[in-house]
C-alpha cells in the first residue's frame, strides 16, 4: 500500500485499499473462544478503494463512502480505525475519511479490512507517528484477522487466526475474472458450519509456495484450494453455478475466495479473461477483469 501514497500539504493522505483473493485456504483446528487456526495464502490484487483521509482540527472523526448502503459511524471498520488510534496514542485531531468503493461487500476479499489498515498508515504518517510495521499490524489485528496481511504488498503465507504473516513470492501477471454475486455471506457463519473433521480434501500449501517460487503455472493452477468451499457451497448452491460457468469459458483455476461467495477463475490471458468477463457481466453485475498484485 505505501507505494501508492500520495501526500498534500501533509494534512491529506490518499491511499489505493486493495482487496486480496486466497489462493490456498486451510483450517487447522478451532480455538476455545471459537476462532480458527488457519494456514492460507493471500495475494493482493488490482481492485482496490481509494481512502483519502484528511486530519482535522475539530477533534472530530467524519466518514463519507460513495456506498450509501454502507455505516458512516461506528460500525464502519474505518472509523474503528481512527478511534482505536486516537486512543492509543491521545490524538487530539480529527480526521475526515472518504471511502471511494469499489470493492463488493461481504465479499471475502477483506474489504472493510483493507479501509481499516490504510486508515492507520495514514494516520501513522500524517501524525508522524513513525510506529514500524509491525507494530500497526498488531494494532489492525485487533480490528480483525484480515487486517494485517492488509500492511503488506503482494503475497504472504498468513497462520494463527491469519496475522502470523511470511512474504513470498506471488502469482505474477495473472489475469482473472472475479464475480461477486448479488448476496454477501458472515465470515462467522461460515466458519462456525465448518465440520473440521468431515474435511476430505485440503491445500499442499508447501507444495504451492514452492510452485510459486518457480512460477509454476500448471502446479499453481491445480493447487487453488478453500475448505471453507464446501461450506458456503452447500448454503449458496449460486456459487457453485458460477464456479461451473467460470470453467465453461475456459477459466484454467477455479476458486472461492475466504469465506465467499466472491469466486475467481484464472485465464491464460487478458483477452481471453475480458470474453468470459462479457458473457458473465450480464448475469452478474459486479463481475471484473483483474490482475494479481505484486511488488
Ligand atoms: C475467511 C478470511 C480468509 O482470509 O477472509 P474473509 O472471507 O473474511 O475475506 C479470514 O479468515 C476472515 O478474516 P476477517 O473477516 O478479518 O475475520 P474477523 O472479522 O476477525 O472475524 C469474523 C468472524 O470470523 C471467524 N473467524 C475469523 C478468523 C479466524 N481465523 N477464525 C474465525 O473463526 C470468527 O467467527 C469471527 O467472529
Ligand atoms: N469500510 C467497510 N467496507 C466494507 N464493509 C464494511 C466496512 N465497514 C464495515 N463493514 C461491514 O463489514 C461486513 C464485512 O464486509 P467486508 O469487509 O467487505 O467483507 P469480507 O471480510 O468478507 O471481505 C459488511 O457486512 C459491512 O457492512
Amino acid at each position: 500500500m505505501t507505494t501508492d501514497t500520495e501526500v498534500e500539504h501533509n494534512t491529506t493522505i490518499k491511499l489505493k485499499a486493495r482487496a486480496k483473493i486466497n489462493l490456498t485456504l486451510d483450517v487447522l483446528s478451532r480455538r476455545e473462544n471459537g476462532y480458527h487456526d488457519v494456514e492460507m495464502l493471500m495475494q493482493q490484487i488490482n481492485l482496490y478503494d481509494n481512502v483519502t483521509v484528511t486530519k482535522n482540527s475539530t477533534g472530530e472523526i467524519n466518514l463519507t463512502c460513495s456506498d450509501p448502503f454502507l455505516p458512516v459511524d461506528e460500525k464502519n471498520i474505518a472509523y474503528q480505525a481512527v478511534k482505536i488510534m486516537k486512543e492509543l496514542y491521545q490524538l487530539e485531531e480529527g480526521f475526515d475519511l472518504h471511502i471511494d468503493k469499489q470493492i463488493p461487500v461481504a465479499a471475502g476479499l477483506a474489504g472493510g479490512s483493507t479501509d481499516a489498515a490504510a486508515v492507520i498508515m495514514a494516520i501513522n504518517q500524517l501524525c508522524k507517528l513513525d510506529l514500524p510495521v509491525e507494530r500497526l499490524q498488531e494494532i489492525g489485528f485487533k480490528l480483525g484477522a484480515d487486517v494485517p496481511f492488509c500492511f503488506l504488498e503482494g503475497c504472504a503465507l498468513a497462520k494463527g487466526l491469519g496475522e502470523i504473516l511470511k512474504p513470498i513470492r506471488g502469482f505474477e501477471h495473472a489475469w482473472m475474472v472475479l464475480v461477486k454475486p448479488s448476496f454477501g455471506v458472515s465470515t462467522k457463519d461460515v466458519y462456525g458450519g465448518l465440520d473440521l473433521d468431515a474435511i476430505k480434501h485440503r491445500p499442499e500449501t508447501s507444495k504451492m509456495i514452492k510452485a510459486l517460487e518457480e512460477q509454476n503455472k500448471h502446479v499453481i493452477l491445480s493447487g487453488l484450494c478453500n475448505v471453507l468451499e464446501t461450506v458456503t457451497l452447500n448454503l449458496y448452491p449460486k456459487v457453485s453455478e458460477i464456479k461451473e460457468k467460470l470453467n465453461s469459458y475456459g477459466a484454467e483455476g477455479v476458486l472461492m475466495s475466504g469465506s465467499g461467495p466472491s469466486v475467481f477463475g484464472f485465464f491464460s490471458s487478458y483477452e481471453r479473461a475480458k470474453k468470459a468477463h462479457k458473457k458473465l457481466k450480464k448475469q452478474y453485475p459486479q463481475s471484473y477483469v483483474v490482475s494479481t498484485y505484486n511488488l
